[in-house]
């Protein structure tokens, strides 16, 4: 076996030259000068350990290494993150891009000191052990620190590894287990005492470092952000370089833990192609401008180990050189609008229950305001909506259109903070109609955008000149779609082409198989249609089918929206059914959230109250629905489930049985996932009781 000088030698050799054939490593990095022993970065691999040759498509080792999709309709060269954020460098380095609240005042960093910082980052994170392949795990709301770290823990050879900031230690244990973390960064003590329970139990966890809160108690290898970034002093700059130019595209460099909406979380693994792609193309489908052309701003508040706000904020801010704002940690609690209103961003990016938030603000303050401003409001919005629908060309309908975005519709885009924002996007999960509808009555078009951690988020997107209602739009650059198993209307399996599309599972070579067709193609597990122009429409999710002990096949979505619908009371609707002799629903009520912590608390929304006040009943909060069994409500409920029913495409996709559970779905309650997405699984485990009491004879 080769010593590990020769193994230098020969990697500094191979260095710079994209060897995408080479499928087995066997190397040591050493800085001869400098580097002692504890700091040596070890990663021999031997061609015993069976890796799949880099001809393969897909890999579910960490270290492996992937066949690019790379053919004539993308045939640009292949770059790595290092690559990309110097390209940046050259061109932005002097304008500002990062800024976080200090004190009530904006701070502000340079593309030249984020690249900087993010250098010293890598040094020392190699200083403190970080091995080639490993994970640098990340705990904690969105802050330059984060992207620093995130960045760094590429530089330095490492697999950056967000974790939710709402997981349990037992789920926060699962992910730096499966990626071998070497170190963890942690935002305060809170997500600090989580990993202290576990730490005994991550024999690869080396070191923990502290980015907001002071420490309360030193510990060994603990080290608060400034401490951390001095530690790496004593690494030369030759040494991280021949980290950084031994990379090649077509490895891993980032791992996104899928939220467990379909069963216990996969890590995908994300290649340097798949993230330099993705931000250069992605965005500039949907119109992102490089900052040569205009400097765009953004607000960073989406959870970053979630790959929409990842690519969105963090790698294509780099690539275009955008202005990224990061909001208060309580953004979703309320303070986001704060930020907006101060930031007026130039783009703004929102899950669809972002969006439904600001919506459901806005009707109550409507709700609550005099009757000359609901009239008005409501006039602008019917106006602005149809000609945002109909796209009329008539002077008269324009003329009626700009009065009433003069009078009105200007105003509340600027209270929001959207006076100067020019591209709104909605992905992540399905945007429904009203929502939709309520945006464009306020001269607000969603761009949707349409992907999986599994395709380095947006795959399909749409934008200013891609836009069709309901659609999210087409395929970026370099990727391509196709449906399988059409039905009689064209709704047939989304699966994915192109080099968005991931490395594979770690560690998981089963569900990695399962993923791929023999050609390559990724399945989604969602249904789509195509129109004639090539627009995509997401019209149900395999994933979520139901299938009854009847065989029939039953999309769950379809009837939970009806029910929504139909009751404006209801938060949540959940369809039971798979194995069952009928179907039968979950339903939950629209509360208040506690401002503090976001769960929901038992008081019903205005809205709910609303309802409730119709029904002719008094009703105030869930428990005392729930415990008299409310008979107004309990009917009215009744009622809305019947007209439902009667327009089920046949018995079988009837509810015969409901029951109102007393606490509304959220995310710490396990029901939701960080997306807002229905985890079906956990929601049948936790109610399995109530579930039971539906099919006992
Ligand atoms: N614009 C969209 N319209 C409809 N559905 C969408 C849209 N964007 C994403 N989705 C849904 O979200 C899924 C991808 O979600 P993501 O990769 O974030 O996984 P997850 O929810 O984190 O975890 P899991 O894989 O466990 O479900 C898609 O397969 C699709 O079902």
């Amino acid at each position: 076996m080769p010593n590990s000088e020769e193994i230098l030698t020969k990697k500094l050799q191979d260095e710079n030259a994209m060897n995408i054939t080479e499928s087995y490593e066997t190397r040591t990095f050493t800085d001869a000068q400098t580097v002692s022993k504890d700091l040596l970065v070890h990663f021999e691999k031997t061609q015993d350990e069976g890796k799949e040759s880099t001809e393969s498509l897909w890999t579910s080792f960490a270290d492996g290494g992937v066949r690019l999709r790379i053919d004539k309709s993308c045939p640009q060269t292949p770059v790595t993150v290092h690559q990309m954020f110097k390209e940046s460098l050259e061109k932005y380095g002097s304008l500002n891009a990062l800024a976080s609240k200090k004190n009530g005042k904006w701070e502000k960093i340079t593309f030249s000191e984020y690249y900087c910082l993010s250098r010293k980052a890598a040094k020392s994170f190699l200083k403190l052990g970080l091995e080639r392949f490993h994970s640098v795990g990340i705990l904690g709301f969105n802050s330059p620190e984060w992207f620093i770290s995130a960045v760094g823990a590429v530089f330095a050879g490492g697999i950056v590894t967000g974790i939710y900031t709402t997981n349990s230690p037992e789920a926060c244990h699962y992910i730096a287990h499966d990626s071998k973390t070497n170190i963890m960064v942690v935002e305060n003590q809170k997500q600090l005492d989580k990993i202290m329970q576990i730490w005994n139990h991550l024999p690869h966890l080396k070191a923990v470092v502290l980015y907001k809160d002071s420490m309360a108690e030193r510990r060994p290898n603990l080290y608060t952000m400034e401490e951390f970034l001095e530690l790496g002093d004593d690494i030369t700059d030759a040494t991280l370089d021949d980290i950084i130019n031994s990379q090649k595209p077509n490895q891993c460099c980032v791992l996104i833990y899928t939220s467990g909406t379909t069963g216990k979380p996969k890590g995908a693994m994300l290649s340097h192609d798949n993230i330099t792609w993705t931000s250069a193309h992605c965005s500039r489908a949907g119109d992102m401008q490089p900052a040569e052309v205009q400097q765009e701003s953004i607000v960073s508040y989406l959870p970053l180990s979630h790959i929409a706000a990842q690519i969105y904020d963090l790698w294509t801010g780099i690539k275009w050189g955008e202005q990224v704002y990061f909001a208060e940690p309580d953004a979703l609690k309320g303070s986001l609008i704060n930020t907006l209103k101060e930031v007026q961003p130039t783009s703004h990016m929102g899950v669809p229950r972002v969006w439904e938030k600001i919506m459901e603000k806005l009707k109550d303050a409507s709700a609550q305001s005099g009757f000359m401003k609901k009239k008005m409001l409501s006039w602008a919005m019917s106006v602005s909506l149809e000609r945002n629908l109909n796209c009329s060309r008539s002077d008269l309908k324009l003329f009626w259109t700009r009065l009433a975005d003069y009078l009105v519709l200007a105003k509340i885009r600027n209270a929001l903070g959207f006076s100067c924002c020019q591209k709104h996007f909605c992905g992540a999960a399905p945007l429904n109609t009203e929502t939709l509808n309520f945006f464009l009555g306020l001269n607000i078009t969603l761009y949707e955008a349409y992907g999986m951690s599994e395709t380095t988020g947006p795959h399909c997107l749409s934008g200013p000149y891609i836009y069709r209602q309901h659609s999210c739009g087409k395929p970026v650059p370099g990727c391509k779609v196709k449906l399988v198993n059409e039905d009689t209307e064209g709704n047939g399996e989304i699966c994915f082409w192109g080099r968005t599309v991931f490395m594979g599972y770690l560690n998981m070579e089963d569900k990695t198989k399962e993923a791929f067709d023999e050609d390559g193609w990724l399945h989604s597990g969602d249904l789509g249609k195509l129109d004639k122009d090539g627009f995509l429409y997401v019209t149900g999710r395999i994933k979520d089918l139901i299938i009854t002990a009847g065989g029939e096949n039953v999309p769950p979505i379809p009837i939970e929206d009806a029910v929504k619908k139909e009751l404006p009371i209801v938060s949540n609707a959940m369809v039971i059914g798979d194995k069952k002799k009928f179907l039968s629903m979950l339903l939950t009520l629209k509360c208040v959230l506690d401002p503090d912590t976001s769960d929901p608390t038992d008081i019903l929304t205005e809205q709910a109250r609303d309802f409730c006040q119709k029904t002719g009943s008094k009703a105030t909060t869930v428990s005392e629905i729930v415990a008299t069994r409310d008979r107004a409500i309990y009917q009215a409920i009744q009622e809305g489930i019947n007209k439902v029913n009667m327009n089920a495409t046949n018995k079988v996709h009837c509810i015969q049985k409901w029951i109102v559970l007393p606490r509304d779905f959220s995310i710490s309650g396990g029901e939701l996932g960080p997306t807002m997405k229905l985890k079906r699984l956990t929601v049948l485990e936790k109610y399995r009781d109530e579930v039971d009491s539906f099919y006992e004879e």
